[in-house]
């Protein structure tokens, strides 16, 4: 099928006056918006209280889309922001923020194009445009440096998602159009037909996919790790209870006190060993294989944590463990495949012991954050499945696999919350 457009270009079809494309998105919203800036300034220490940063942060959101005019956010979107993300991506094939940022010290573009074995005149206007965009500094003609965003593009948990996305994300995104048009604009509701397996051309499923392309595997098992960072943990206590809810004088040292399954590298586990490092009982790790064997086990072991390798398709043989734990395990699936894991899992919960927590964001009807957003999209093009809202939570769990939804821990705007389940005595 070509990418011609589906419907022909005509100037006739709208009642607005083209003036409306140039002039401010929302000026009148824009005192407003600066009065509740100035007061979340005077109020807090943003440099410290999250909320408080990430509150002034959709202020400060807020009015750049109000200042700006319809023109520039497209051009942005468009032009400007897609040239920054395949630069950025290109940037880390190349080790261009490594060199960049060596020594914190301004360097000449043609001593970068040196180090990294780049034409000195494709590397100045790329430099140009990530400097325009604010994600390096011009310091002087041909002349930059980094910033703190370029400084942590050379870690590779928060750098390897751009070509994470870029080679295993973005050829589905583009190729949704043409997707939805072959399937009169149905959802993708399962892993084997959907934009992810028509973009790259696959029959596999995305994970089957990622088992096959060790790098790619690399990179997403990366960006798992940077995907969290700064972020509340599960078991912070302004999330949910450990102490309360897990942890009690009836666990012996040789039960098992939480299965993280589909745990990936351990990310949740070494860190919530970290914050409980007296917790009574084993923590195990379960993932595919291909991922325990990649992982880092000698690391884990000496914070004894026991990797498994687990089809979670598969008889859980965990038995009567305190918790089982997903996290963003049950969004990469469609419901049918989300049954048959859960279930699995409830047959080796020992009802009034045993508990399901799920770590997953629990879509509120009105006011979504982006964060959960963007990710259902993805989840939709990748997967053929969904973030889900505290009704498809419901209907999922208590209504198809029959556990009861003890409490539903939101730590606000529903993004990465707990559901905590159990099975019904
Ligand atoms: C979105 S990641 C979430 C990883 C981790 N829970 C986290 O939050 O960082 C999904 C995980 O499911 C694992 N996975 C996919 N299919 C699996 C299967 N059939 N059995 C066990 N793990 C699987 C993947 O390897 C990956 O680590």
């Amino acid at each position: 099928m070509s990418d011609l457009p589906l419907r022909p270009a005509s100037s006739e079809d709208t009642d607005f006056d083209p003036s409306i494309a140039s002039s401010p998105c929302d000026i009148a919203a824009v005192p407003s918006l600066l009065a509740d800036i100035s007061f979340l300034r005077a109020s807090f220490d943003v440099s410290t209280n999250r909320d408080a940063r990430l509150h002034l942060l959709d202020k400060a959101r807020a009015l750049v889309r109000s200042l700006e005019t319809p023109r520039e956010t497209m051009l942005k979107h468009v032009g400007a922001e897609t040239a920054c993300f395949f630069s950025l991506a290109l940037g880390v094939d190349v080790g261009l923020f490594t060199a960049l940022a060596k020594g914190d010290t301004p360097k000449s573009v043609n001593e970068l194009a040196g180090t990294i074995g780049f034409d000195v005149d494709g590397l100045s206007r790329i430099l140009r445009h990530l400097a325009a965009m604010g994600y390096i500094v011009q310091t002087g003609k041909d002349e930059y440096k980094s910033n703190n965003f370029s400084k942590a593009m050379t870690i590779p948990i928060v750098a390897d998602g751009y070509p994470f996305y870029r080679s295993v994300c973005i050829a589905p995104m583009l190729h949704l159009h043409k997707w939805l048009a072959t399937k009169d604009y149905a959802t993708p509701t399962t892993g084997r037909d959907n934009p992810f397996t028509f973009g790259n051309q696959t029959s596999q499923t995305m994970f089957e996919y990622l088992a096959a392309f060790p790098p790619f595997n690399e990179q997403f098992n990366h960006h798992m790790g940077g995907y969290r960072l700064g972020r509340p943990s599960w078991f912070d206590p302004a999330v949910y209870p450990v102490s309360d809810a897990l942890l009690g004088n009836d666990i012996k040292a040789d039960d098992v006190l939480l299965v993280d399954i589909g745990g990936n590298m351990g990310h949740d586990l070494t860190r919530f060993r970290a914050a409980f490092p007296d917790a009574p009982g084993r923590l195990i790790l379960q993932d595919q294989a291909s991922v325990i064997e990649a992982g880092p086990a000698k690391a884990l072991a000496e914070q004894g944590i026991e990797g498994m390798p687990h089809d979670f398709f598969t008889e859980q043989p965990v038995r009567g463990a305190r918790a089982y734990y997903l996290h963003h395990i049950l969004h990469d699936w469609p419901d049918d495949k989300c049954e048959v894991i859960v279930k699995m899992i409830k047959s080796a919960m020992v009802p009034g012991k045993s508990k399901l927590l799920i770590n997953e964001h629990v879509i509120p009807s009105v006011g979504a954050s982006w964060e959960a957003t963007y990710l259902d999209l993805y989840m939709m093009i990748l997967f053929g499945s969904r973030e889900r809202t505290e009704q498809d939570w419901k209907g999922l769990l208590e209504g198809k696999c029959g556990l009861k939804i003890t409490r539903i821990y939101n730590p606000g705007n529903g993004v990465e919350g707990i559901i905590e389940c159990e099975v019904p005595v």
